[in-house]
């Protein structure tokens, strides 16, 4: 696969933009009639169509994320650099308390979700994804869990930008992991306002958050668990709210905003971060930081992670 940036008149960042990418597929027979040929215009629908299907090899991909075996599907997303994301889990599992109900926001496949419960003895982790194809990976990694985990996990296909706060309510740490453009705003929205004084108020009339009638259609709405791991009973949760926030960027200028919005109004204290090396050897380096807040309200320890943001060079 070629990726042209061939315009050298206008900036980088544009002509990766505005880059066309050349795919070759290199088959071995002696014209696209031969034998098998069938095959190739099946390759050929699954790079520019819209549906995987398993021609040959084995089906699933296994990786050892955060000390548990993770399924990767090639249609779910799945981190490139996988001695780099080791590292920033090892980080990022520190700095959830044991005992944490946890909500990972933006969930792909549920790594990060299923390497904290299996860790951080958590009593509850809720994974959330908009993409549905994502499900089945977690099935299957969810099925390798150790037994008794005694943490209830479940995977849900929902837009973490429809209702944040029903997600965030019940959650003593959030975890967020965006796609390159950053947080939508009503999920940034919804953090200043749990980490505020408003925080007592939603307490009290949350649990609060009525499911509305959902007039559009393509927003997707799933409060009840597409995937539901142990047998644990959902305990109660209203009355908790984030205290640790863990932010992981792919965006460096997307989490720079993000960041300056969270911490603008003192809801937010910035603590540490931590940054990794993703892609090593570009002229851009990816890094993950992790970022500790202090919330002034209630003297409590909160944490943003940042990973892989892009510094120039
Ligand atoms: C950077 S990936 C992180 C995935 C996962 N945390 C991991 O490390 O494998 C961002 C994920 O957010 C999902 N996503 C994008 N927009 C979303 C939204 N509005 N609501 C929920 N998930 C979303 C994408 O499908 C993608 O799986």
């Amino acid at each position: 696969m070629t990726v042209t940036t061939y315009n050298t008149s206008i900036p980088v960042a544009q002509r990766y933009e505005q880059a066309r990418v050349q795919v070759s597929l290199v088959w071995n027979s002696r014209d696209e009639r031969s034998k098998n040929s069938e095959k190739l215009s099946l390759l050929q629908e699954i790079i520019f169509g819209h549906k995987w299907r398993h021609i040959g090899g084995e089906a699933d991909l296994w990786e050892r994320f955060g000390g548990v075996d993770i399924c990767l599907d090639p249609y779910s997303f799945g981190q490139a650099n996988t001695l780099s994301f080791n590292s920033l889990l090892h980080k990022l599992i520190k700095y959830v308390p044991r005992g944490s109900t946890v909500v990972d926001l933006y969930s792909g496949a549920g790594v990060i979700g299923l390497a904290i419960a299996a860790s951080r003895k958590c009593r509850s982790v809720r994974c959330v994804e908009i993409n549905k194809m994502s499900k089945l990976s977690f099935e299957k990694s969810a099925s390798r869990l150790p037994p008794n985990l005694g943490c209830t996990i479940t995977w849900h296909n929902t837009d973490a930008s429809a209702e944040p706060i029903h997600w965030l309510e019940g959650s003593s740490v959030a975890i967020v992991d965006p796609p390159r453009k950053g947080l939508h705003p009503s999920v940034i929205n919804a953090l200043q306002r749990v980490a505020l004084s408003e925080r007592k108020a939603f307490k009290a009339k949350s649990s609060l958050t009525k499911v509305k009638d959902e007039k559009r259609p393509w927003i997707l709405r799933a409060r009840e668990p597409a995937v539901h791991v142990d047998s644990t009973i959902m305990e109660e949760s209203s009355g908790i709210w984030p205290e640790t926030l863990i932010y992981i960027s792919c965006g460096w200028d997307s989490f720079k905003k993000d960041c300056k919005s969270l911490i603008s109004n003192e809801a937010w204290h910035l603590e540490n971060a931590h940054a990794f090396n993703f892609f090593p050897g570009t002229d851009r380096f990816e890094t993950s930081r992790l970022i500790k807040f202090e919330d002034s309200q209630e003297q409590s320890l909160m944490n943003i992670s940042v990973a892989h943001g892009f510094f120039s060079l």
